[in-house]
């Protein structure tokens, strides 16, 4: 089976702060993990590695094979890493459309940047799959609105169609399911699980214990960075360190459900 993403025995420290600490995990093609954890137990520090945002300390990150520890967040984008951040970060003022032409757009390279100000070739082709792609993900109708009209459930939708359009294989999520009502979270997993048929791997950072029942399928416990149990949902809710680690903290309830 492919490995879509590998982290080998990575670690990052803030000043004296070890808040990633010699985490392995290893992600197949077309799976979907969860990394759970209490408050500050450096799930996004580890999306932040990811993505390039910062440099390891030590360890070794692996997309698709490729060892990607040295390159820049930028190139890493084109290596077919997305992210879809807690707040969507599209822009409010232009349409549905422009938002996607312009995340595939930031994508490009070459030839097909060049010529997309001119509204030549790729530009059509970028408008043929982002309409597709609107379909697909049912906003058909929605490619003229613009995104800051329409409700956070939609905004979220459009963000996730404007991930699969750069021509990401390995996805993480923030909290995708933060804010959104049961049949938009219901609507979401169906998307989602459409990404992972397409053969999209997902990285999800989510507290929605019920939401990552349905969704996931291999859940990682971090607790100050290091990994203390992984497995089914089930299998990490028994888990006395998973318990313990939440104890007192206002997830409890939902971990140990
Ligand atoms: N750029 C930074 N500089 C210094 N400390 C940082 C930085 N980024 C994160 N930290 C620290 O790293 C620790 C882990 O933070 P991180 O945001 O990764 O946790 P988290 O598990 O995502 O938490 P939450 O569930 O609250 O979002 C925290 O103590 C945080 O203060």
């Amino acid at each position: 089976m492919t490995m879509a993403l590998v982290l080998d025995n990575i670690t990052k420290s803030f000043h004296q702060n070890r808040v990633v600490d010699n985490l392995d995990l290893t992600v197949h093609q077309g799976q979907a993990i969860a990394l759970i954890g209490p408050n500050g137990a450096g799930k996004t520090t580890v999306f932040n590695l990811i993505s390039g945002i910062y440099p390891l300390d030590q360890g070794r990150i692996y997309i698709d094979g490729t060892d990607v520890t040295n390159i820049s967040s930028g190139r890493r984008i084109r290596a077919g890493v997305a992210r879809s951040f807690q707040n969507v970060r599209l822009m409010p003022y232009l349409s549905v459309m422009d938002n996607l032409l312009l995340g595939q757009h930031l994508q490009a390279s070459g030839v097909g940047t060049l010529l997309a100000p001119f509204r030549l070739m790729p530009h059509n082709r970028w408008r043929e799959a982002a309409r597709e792609a609107l379909e697909t993900y049912d906003l058909t109708g929605m490619e003229n609105k613009p995104v800051g009209a329409l409700p956070y459930g939609i905004r979220k939708r459009v963000d996730l169609v404007r991930a699969t359009l750069t021509g990401a294989r390995l996805l993480l999520l923030d909290e995708p399911a933060a804010g959104l009502n049961p049949s938009e979270t219901n609507a979401l997993r169906q998307h989602l699980d459409r990404m992972r048929i397409d053969g999209m791997t997902l990285v999800v950072i989510e507290h929605d214990m019920g939401f990552i029942e349905r969704a996931c399928d291999h859940v990682v416990v971090l607790n100050f960075g290091a990994k203390i149990a992984e497995g089914t949902l089930a299998q990490v809710q028994r888990n006395p360190l998973v318990q313990q680690a939440y104890i007192g903290t206002t997830a409890q309830q939902e971990v140990m459900a």
